[in-house]
């Protein structure tokens, strides 16, 4: 048989409503109208074209991206798409462009910390582009420590400005993408001193380049920070580095929706949290997570595709070789990471309401939930990314050699996505980030004060300190209140433990410091219960389609007792369950394999290929 009957054959066997399964994986059937639309588009455009970008020089992989944008944009306006549809183009043309942080950070922090007049003023040029921003926060010296960062802002009331400037090596400002050769203008973030006082980190928009031939304005250095990992990749990115040689701008280019500064240099907090300074990372890293479905599915696409194909051992009387994809282990390595997919699709759908609820909120000036929404943020953003980076490159291996060779696709989708670990925020500093809400949620149990949402279950610490998991047989791993629980008491164990031991400490940031990892593994905890627990209130919803709730089940316990089976340490060692427990855990997730497996050959695999269309994965 030829490779695409084998896959023809594995389709043939799908026993569960494909259309609607479409549906449920794009949110909606309008969602999927326009992805499958938008797909059709970018596929038939030979301008966006992409089986040549591993072997273009830097250079051309530059222009590419720029003609790239420039048709897209063009194509946007001719088709006025709307901003869904502008987003999927986006999307599928699938090349990092210095449009994402235009569209995705400049613009989001000029409608988030800007005043009603700042967004009259700037956001109509930058909608029809004619200035180009890009997000220019970290610095060469300090990344992860935004308080830490040099750039100074200094007011100067005999002329109204304030004076920018890069007052040491270390406050070159470093990273940011868009800014190497295209951005006209930049957010910039820097210090705010008036009147010799330092009020901490502001935003400030900054022209760098003249809008007549593009040079450099006076007093700015800037540059591309050059060639980064992998070929093609990142690199159609212009990531820069930007220095400022006392640059002055006007008194209202300081973005004045958190804190202002009047005529008379007079600095004024607003009545909203400091915080809402940092708005736009939390807005991009629920992005982040939202898209970490979308590139764990195009690996776990490539890879299940080719254990269809790819036959070792197993002939007899000369009748074919084994497909890979019937060995257990290659099961047990892919058939997780698939579930992982609709798991994080699942919550990245619900962290996008979470995101625009506290915006609603936040507006109404109701700032309640904004460190829950900061917690899971940072704590999806951190746990996803970290897991798909890793999924991406276990589907390589899954590959054997053919995976390392680029027309795989394997090594780009790794090369651009693995630093998603890294920006809008270092995944470990972020799992701290995590770990201190969760502190304080426990500090406060005995307060009166009602954990709700995501933290609702450390009101029943109580009952979760002490509980005993009730399975006795394999299959009672498959009630879903039963995995709940598990995970529930996992997670408050750990805060909890980890609470008795900082008090240990005379000085808490101390303890902080000397029990990081603990607090990391507990953060990992709680993140992993929000994915658990979301995916279970989408299995709680009208699913239609035939046998496609069905399939979802077994993705869902598929994901939940890897999960288990791969941190069993904390589950035994908290107690939670017994290793016997543990290792009936285990068992049921073998069935659930095999099972799978027995009773159709093909339904996970299928579920898989079907997403080939929708994600244009370059692919065996
Ligand atoms: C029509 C056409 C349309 C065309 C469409 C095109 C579409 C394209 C769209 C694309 C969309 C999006 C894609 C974007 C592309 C993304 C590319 C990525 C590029 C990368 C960019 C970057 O990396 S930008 C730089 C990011 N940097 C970081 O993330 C730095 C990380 N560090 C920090 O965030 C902070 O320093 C840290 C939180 C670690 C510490 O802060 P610090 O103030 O020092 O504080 P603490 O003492 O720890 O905290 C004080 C209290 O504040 C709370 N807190 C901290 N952060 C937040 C927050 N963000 N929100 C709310 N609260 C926060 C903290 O919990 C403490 O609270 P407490 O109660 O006092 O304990
Ligand atoms: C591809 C890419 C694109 C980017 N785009 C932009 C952009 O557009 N705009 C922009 O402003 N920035 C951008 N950045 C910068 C990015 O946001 C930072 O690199 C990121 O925030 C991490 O900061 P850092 O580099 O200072 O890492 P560091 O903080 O120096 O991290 C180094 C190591 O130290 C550890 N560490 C640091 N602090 C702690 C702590 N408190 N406790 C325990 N461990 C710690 C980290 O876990 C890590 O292992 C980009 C970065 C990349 C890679």
């Amino acid at each position: 048989m030829e490779a695409l009957d084998y896959h023809a054959e594995e389709r043939r066997k799908a026993e569960f409503d494909v259309e609607e399964m479409k549906i449920v994986w794009a949110g909606s059937r309008q969602a999927y109208e326009i992805s499958d639309r938008v797909a059709r588009l970018v596929a038939s455009d030979p301008v966006f074209r992409k089986d040549n970008r591993t072997m273009l020089s830097r250079k051309d992989l530059f222009k590419d991206t720029l003609r790239k944008a420039a048709h897209a944009w063009k194509r946007i306006i001719e088709l006025r798409l709307s901003e869904e549809e502008a987003s999927k183009l986006r999307f599928f043309v699938d090349q990092p462009v210095f449009t994402d942080l235009h569209w995705g950070m400049f613009i989001p922090a000029i409608k988030g910390q800007g005043n009603e007049e700042q967004q009259q003023k700037w956001l109509p040029m930058a909608y029809k582009m004619q200035i180009i921003g890009c997000y220019a926060q970290t610095e060469l010296g300090h990344g992860s420590n935004v308080q830490g960062l040099e750039t100074t802002a200094t007011f100067d009331p005999e002329t109204d400005e304030f004076v920018i400037h890069s007052p040491t090596l270390t406050s070159s400002k470093w990273w940011p993408g868009g800014l190497g050769k295209v951005s006209t203008h930049a957010l910039i973030y820097a210090r705010l001193i008036t009147d010799g006082q330092d009020h901490g980190v502001h935003g400030f928009i900054v022209q760098l380049r003249s809008l007549d031939d593009h040079l450099p304005l006076p007093g700015i250095t800037v540059g591309d920070i050059g060639m980064k990992f992998g070929s093609g990749a990142y690199n159609s990115m212009d990531n820069g580095v930007l220095r400022f040689d006392h640059v002055r701008i006007l008194r209202d280019q300081m973005l004045m929706g958190v804190s202002q500064v009047t005529r008379e240099g007079k600095f004024m907090q607003s009545d909203v949290p400091r915080q809402l300074v940092y708005g736009t990372m939390v807005y991009v890293r629920q992005k982040i997570v939202a898209d970490a479905s979308c590139a764990l599915s195009r690996a776990v696409c490539i890879a299940t595709r080719y254990s269809v194909v790819r036959r070792q051992f197993g002939s007899h009387n000369g009748g074919p070789e084994t497909q890979v994809i019937d060995y257990k282990t290659q099961q047990s390595r892919l058939f997780p990471l698939l579930a992982s997919a609709y798991a994080f699709r699942f919550v990245g759908e619900w962290l996008k309401w979470l995101y625009t609820d506290v915006t609603q909120r936040l507006q109404a000036s109701d700032f309640s939930t904004l460190p829950e929404v900061h917690a899971c943020t940072a704590g999806l953003k951190s746990v996803t990314t970290s897991a798909t980076a890793d999924a991406i490159e276990e589907c390589r291996k899954l590959c054997g050699g053919h995976g390392y060779l680029s027309s795989s696709g394997l090594p780009e989708l790794f090369a651009v996505y693995v630093p998603a670990c890294t920006y809008e925020g270092d995944n470990v500093v972020l799992l701290l980030q995590v770990a201190r809400f969760l502190m304080k949620t426990v500090s406060q149990l005995g307060s009166g004060k009602k954990p709700v949402g995501t933290i609702a279950y450390m009101g029943r610490s109580e009952h979760l300190l002490q509980c005993r998991c009730e399975v006795e047989r394999a299959e009672d791993w498959l009630k879903p209140n039963v995995i709940l629980e598990a995970f529930e008491a996992r997670a408050a164990r750990m805060s909890v433990t980890c609470a008795k031991n900082l008090n240990n400490f005379a000085n808490q940031e101390e303890g902080f410091a000397q029990l990081a990892t603990d607090l990391a593994e507990a953060a990992v905890a709680h993140v992993q219960l929000i994915i658990v627990s979301k995916f279970i209130e989408k299995l709680q919803q009208d699913i239609p389609g035939k046998g496609v709730k069905r399939q979802l089940e077994i993705l869902f316990n598929v994901y939940a007792l890897s999960l288990l089976h791969k941190h069993l340490g904390d589950f035994v060692a908290s107690g939670c369950i017994t290793p016997k427990q543990g290792a009936l855990a285990n068992e049921q997730l073998r069935l659930l394999y095999s099972q799978v497996h027995f009773d159709n050959p093909s339904l996970l695999l299928y579920m898989v290929l079907l997403l080939e269309r929708l994600l244009q994965s370059t692919s065996f």
